[in-house]
């Protein structure tokens, strides 16, 4: 924005970087032969979409995700996060970025069983820059967006599978990331907690959270705003 524009009260004319953007992508692994799992790949994602990236087994869905949460590089192309460029960033600054703009829900909720519903949301905290004093409110707040205050001293090991991906979820945001991206997340789940998971979604988006989920499943894809499929490392968004 320029001294004029603030001067004027003008709204900027600069474009709002997106949350996700990479052009022409490229990751590969060595072999013999080797392997192309992503094949100049193109995304934007702009804040609060909810988007879905199916595809069937093999068609680089993991590839993506580990790229797409900084766990992992491009062989080529640039992946920008908030119009940062991450592809030189040292370990340490990628870790940082993880920490502070991505939230992660994975199929089978990776929560710590012997300690309660809030010690697991409350961890979070520790690692992506809650202040101190706010831990506790923070994650009482999110047990109640993922509808888990009566659950908050229960061990994760009593509850249900949809109660402990609502954890798991609530975990996720905590630190109010950029966006939340979710690897499979109902794949370890009947039809009545997938159903209750994707309404939390629903619910999430329309407060303005960016989603971002991979799947395998159309159900779980057609839920999403915008669908992406993934085919043999190539990408084409859906009408
Ligand atoms: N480290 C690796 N070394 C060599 N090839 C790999 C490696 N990781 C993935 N691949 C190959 O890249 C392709 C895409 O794999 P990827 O795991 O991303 O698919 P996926 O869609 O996640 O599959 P699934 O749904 O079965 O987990 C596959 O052909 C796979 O064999």
């Amino acid at each position: 924005m320029s001294i004029l524009d603030v001067l004027l009260d003008e709204p900027s004319t600069e474009p709002v970087p997106a949350v996700i953007e990479f052009a022409a992508l490229t990751r590969s692994f060595p072999g013999d032969p080797p392997v192309t799992a992503l094949h100049s790949a193109d995304l934007r994602i702009e804040a609060g979409d909810y988007l879905s990236i199916i595809g069937p087994s093999g068609s680089g869905k993991s590839t993506l995700l580990h790229i797409l949460g900084l766990l992992d590089r491009p062989t080529s192309g640039e992946y920008l996060l908030n119009g940062s460029p991450t592809g030189t960033a040292s370990e340490s600054d990628r870790s940082r970025l993880r920490g502070g703009s991505i939230g992660f829900v994975f199929q089978s909720f990776h929560l710590l069983p012997h300690r309660t519903v809030l010690d697991n949301v409350l961890l979070a905290t520790l690692y992506s820059g809650v202040p101190r004093a706010e831990r506790r409110d923070r994650a009482l707040a999110a047990l109640h967006r993922v509808h888990l205050d009566h659950r908050i001293e229960f061990l994760p090991t009593v509850l249900s599978g949809g109660e402990r991906q609502r954890v798991a979820i609530a975990r996720a945001i905590v630190a109010e990331p950029q966006v939340l991206l979710a690897d499979e997340p109902t794949g370890n789940l009947d039809s009545v907690n997938s159903a209750g998971v994707l309404d939390l979604f629903d619910e999430l988006h329309g407060d303005g959270l960016t989603l971002v989920v991979i799947t395998h499943d159309a159900h779980v894809s057609d839920r999403a705003q915008r669908r992406v499929r993934i085919s043999d490392g190539r990408l084409t968004e859906l009408a």
